[in-house]
């Protein structure tokens, strides 16, 4: 399935590109604001099932903002956010939108799955535990299902020698592929990656980025990524969407927006981190 960069509706009427296609994610005049800083501005786009983007821009324009909204730790001053056709902060009762409950977002949250740059692994358990605790807690899973659930993503990400280690025990490129794991293990529809190889240390980052490039490839997972990795994020995006002061200023297929970009302000982005 191609991604198109038709505009949606609500996109033209904002102003902003979208990728279109059978939304996962929808955007919708989405803006957050920090006291008077208007971190996100009337955004709206959509991310097609299936698809990976990614999203670049300059410190500071709202990137991680996106992926704190869809893990609901922050909540949109205006405007929705629909995920698998589920608005995610909102909920419809009696025929009206309001603010969302906490279980109807937890509901809606089982659907992604994210993989922060500093691991956040539980240190006092294990490999293979740190995998199979949210299956039996959140989803139910048997312990026995949780461990081969656990045991076949350790395969994926190349550990499986290290199941009954402390995380503690681990490189750092190894405790992020435990989180990939770890994610993965929930069985997400989405899956989200905040700047995942910025806390590694250089020699650690291929490891990394090949583990998610394999995923990428082979399963049919949506991604959703904010990385400076910009060879990352031409392999394995379908699309690239260029932020800047919360909006989404140009998107389009990462041929496109590495070797011809329509707008200043992405050339200027590029040539600084090319
Ligand atoms: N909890 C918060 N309180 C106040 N301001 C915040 C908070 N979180 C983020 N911001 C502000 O929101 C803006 C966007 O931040 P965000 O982290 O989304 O940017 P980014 O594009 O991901 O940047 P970077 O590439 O540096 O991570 C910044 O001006 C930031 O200072």
């Amino acid at each position: 399935m191609s991604v198109e960069n038709t505009p949606s509706t609500a996109a033209k009427e904002a102003g902003n590109p979208a990728v279109d296609g059978s939304e996962l994610i929808r955007f919708d005049n989405v803006t957050k604001r920090y006291g008077s800083n208007v971190v996100l501005d009337n955004l709206c786009f959509d991310v097609a099932s299936g698809k990976h983007v990614t999203l670049i821009g300059p410190s500071g324009s709202g990137k991680t903002t996106i992926l704190r909204l869809l893990m609901t730790l922050v909540t949109p001053d205006e405007g929705t956010i629909k995920v698998a056709g589920e608005y995610l902060s909102h909920e419809e009762r009696n025929g009206k939108l309001v603010r969302a409950g906490e279980k109807h977002s937890r509901e809606v949250r089982k659907k992604i799955g994210m993989v922060f740059q500093q691991f956040n692994l539980f240190p006092n358990m294990k490999v293979l535990r740190n995998i199979t605790e949210a299956p039996v807690h959140v989803l139910g899973l048997s312990k026995d299902e949780a461990e081969q659930r656990a045991r076949d993503l350790l395969e994926l990400v190349g550990l499986t020698d290290h199941l009954d280690k402390y995380p503690s025990q681990l490189s750092g490129g190894q405790q992020q592929r435990v989180a990939i794991a770890r994610a993965l293990a929930m069985r997400p529809q989405v899956l989200l990656l905040d700047e995942v190889t910025s806390a590694l240390d250089p020699e650690l980052v291929a490891g990394v980025l090949d583990v998610l490039r394999d995923i990428a490839h082979s399963t049919d997972i949506t991604m959703l990524c904010v990385t400076h990795e910009m060879n990352f994020a031409r392999d394995i995006s379908d699309d690239v969407l260029m932020f800047d002061a919360g909006r989404v200023i140009e998107s389009g297929s990462p041929e496109k927006i590495f070797t011809d970009p329509e707008h200043e302000r992405t050339r200027e982005f590029l040539s600084a981190v090319l």
